[in-house]
């Protein structure tokens, strides 16, 4: 007979909105996430015996995203993962495991007249804040915070060169080219013993965000990049001295490629090197440069 050698289950693109109505000022602040949960435990006879009396239905853990949502602040959204998974492992005697994905979506406020406005926002493209917080039963809360979608282009800078030569090249050695991508980055936190430990973390979770974000845009504009991995490995390496609190940080850069278009076949038009104006947007394939750096 087959055993069950890993299971989890969930409720997967919970979308939640919340508004803090300031009533002194007037101001409202939303926020608005869509969120994953995912639990594991002694949940095997469900699978093999038709068990579901260990089965917490996802729809309870629906619900429970939306009353915890409630009862709790929502930001940041590693305080909100981590109560909603610490929430699952408590409760339930029989679960062992919670992962919990926040994926938190931007609405910016409208500046209308020049003011802030008090209750308008716009999507500011599409990058997300995410957030994924896990409470294993007996030890601790591990928690990855990460950027997502953040796309970026620079028109000049890069170069890729002196790469690897041999009967399956034809790429020719480029010194300016448009490096363009989308950000997936993520910073491991050293594991947190209980809620209380992530609640006293709070105000670091906001100023890693930040840094993280500045780091990854500062540098994408300012370093001529030699390749993807190395302007990569030296945003890795500011964010680790920046936030001594995290263990590790990953980036997952998809390198969007632009190719040249040879115009010489109509009426001799330069429009390639130095020449180059025009270019075609690749949407596939392309290049996937990924890496993690630790302590
Ligand atoms: O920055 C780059 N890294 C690569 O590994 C690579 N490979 C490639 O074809 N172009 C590029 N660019």
């Amino acid at each position: 007979m087959a055993s069950v050698s890993a299971a989890q289950y969930g409720k997967d693109n919970i979308r939640v909105y919340k508004v803090h109505k300031d009533e002194k000022t007037g101001f409202q602040t939303v926020v608005e996430m869509t969120v994953c949960v995912l639990l594991k435990g002694d949940i095997e006879t469900s699978y093999t015996e038709a068990d579901n009396s260990v089965v917490v239905a996802t729809d309870s853990m629906k619900n429970t995203v939306y009353i915890m949502a409630k009862q709790h602040p929502v930001t940041p959204p590693e305080l909100f993962g981590a109560i909603v998974a610490t929430h699952f492992v408590e409760t339930y005697k029989h679960i062992h495991s919670a992962e919990v994905k926040v994926k938190v979506h931007r609405w910016t406020r409208l500046t209308v007249d020049g003011m802030p406005h008090p209750h308008s926002f716009f999507r500011d493209g599409s990058e997300t804040r995410t957030v994924e917080a896990t409470a294993i039963e007996g030890n601790g809360i591990s928690i990855r915070s990460a950027i997502a979608g953040l796309l970026v282009l620079k028109s000049t800078g890069s170069a890729f060169h002196s790469f690897y030569r041999d009967e399956y090249t034809t790429l020719p050695d480029v010194y300016d080219r448009i490096l363009s991508t989308e950000v997936d980055c993520g910073w491991k936190w050293n594991i947190f013993s209980n809620i209380n430990e992530v609640e006293s973390a709070v105000p670091k979770f906001d100023n890693a965000w930040e840094a993280a974000r500045k780091i990854t845009l500062d540098t994408f504009a300012k370093e001529v990049s030699p390749s993807v991995q190395n302007t990569l490995y030296k945003m890795c390496q500011q964010i680790m001295a920046a936030v001594p609190e995290i263990a590790a940080v990953d980036y997952s850069l998809p390198n969007k490629h632009y190719f040249e278009i040879d115009m010489s076949w109509h009426k001799g038009l330069k429009n390639t090197g130095k020449d180059a104006e025009v270019y075609a947007p690749q949407s596939d394939p392309n290049g996937l440069i990924q890496c993690t750096v630790s302590r």
